[in-house]
């Protein structure tokens, strides 16, 4: 598959912070790309020198094979970016807003009509693009965003955080847009996110971690690779239950949080039942499941990406 993006040795230094130290990472035509990471790791700043809106300190950003730095209108031209920040202009109709990004995209007068139906059409659209966008819900708000990114025919769309503030049903609905998108149009998408579920959907997702890419790779390969069952269990007495796991039990990392022991094995099946007969001290939880990307965070930076996130 050919990249769309490729990014080498990108570097961005702020007065005295070093916000993305040396990254290199491939996005392939017509995958979803995820970029997952806690507050502050560098993902706004990675993106802004991606879509040309901030100067690299050093390092080369290739669109369609445009250089961001030196062919910056040519990149704009290839790219469609869905802010966090609604965008719109409420007091203008559905169809007004995108006929207003027509005009800044300089999409030909003559295309413009259909342009504007085929993209409406995609979101769901057509029937309410006459009423104005200070009557739309949150959703369908983003959907008539998502629809003006793509006025243009971009080759690479750039989605920030794109379902931040809506509620689950709503995000779970315009998934189903984004999903249909890839499909029908065979879209590249480069999502930041970080709600974790949302980061499943990507076909590669890249991990960032203080300005620095920590682990590149699909969600069931980055999962995988932490091998086997999670197990979670509380007893009656943590501190005897792990000297007890400690001297009986073999096949297991051990790590503790809180009030909850974590035990890493391969393959729970194989491994449960004795370890409850083996195991004196009284189970008062028990929890088995596979490793989620949190996991993967956790075992990279030691940090879950979820309290690091509040
Ligand atoms: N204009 C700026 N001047 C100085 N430092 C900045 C500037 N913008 C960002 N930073 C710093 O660079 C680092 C990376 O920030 P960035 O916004 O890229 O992270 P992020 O991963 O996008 O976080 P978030 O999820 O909160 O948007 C942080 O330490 C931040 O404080």
């Amino acid at each position: 598959m050919n990249s769309v993006i490729q990014v080498t040795d990108l570097v961005k230094t702020y007065k005295n912070v070093n916000a993305v130290k040396g990254i290199n990472f491939d996005v392939k035509e017509g995958e979803i790309f995820g970029f997952l990471g806690p507050n502050g790791a560098g993902k706004s700043t990675t993106i802004n020198m991606i879509c040309t809106m901030l100067p690299p300190t050093s390092g080369s950003v290739v669109i369609n094979g445009y250089d961001v730095h030196k062919q910056k209108d040519e990149v704009r031209g290839s790219i469609g970016i869905i802010f966090q920040e609604n965008t719109l202009d409420e007091k203008l109709t559905a169809n007004e807003n995108l006929r207003l990004h027509c005009r800044f995209y300089n999409v030909p007068k003559e295309k413009r009509h259909s342009r504007i139906q085929e993209v409406l059409q995609i979101v769901d659209l057509i029937d309410v693009q006459n009423k104005r966008v200070e009557e739309f819900s949150g959703g369908m708000k983003r959907r008539l965003e998502i629809a003006r990114g793509l006025l243009h025919y971009p080759k690479v769309l750039f989605l920030d955080e794109p379902t931040v503030g809506l509620d689950p049903n709503t995000r779970a609905h315009l998934w189903k847009y984004i999903l249909k998108l890839k499909e029908q149009e065979g879209i590249t998408m480069f999502l930041t996110t970080h709600y974790l579920d949302e980061a499943e959907v990507s076909d590669r997702i890249a991990i960032m971690d203080q300005g620095e890419i920590i682990a590149i790779d699909s969600p069931t390969v980055l999962k995988d690779e932490l091998g086997g069952d999670l197990i979670e269990l509380s007893t009656e007495d943590n501190d005897q239950a792990i000297e007890e796991i400690q001297e009986k039990v073999t096949g297991a990392d051990v790590t503790v949080s809180g009030d909850t022991i974590h035990l890493k094995v391969e393959s729970s099946d194989a491994f449960i039942s004795n370890f409850i007969k083996t195991l004196d001290i009284p189970i008062t939880k028990l929890n088995i499941r596979k490793p989620t990307l949190n996991d993967v965070f956790l075992a990279f930076t030691g940090r879950n990406i979820q309290t690091s996130e509040e």
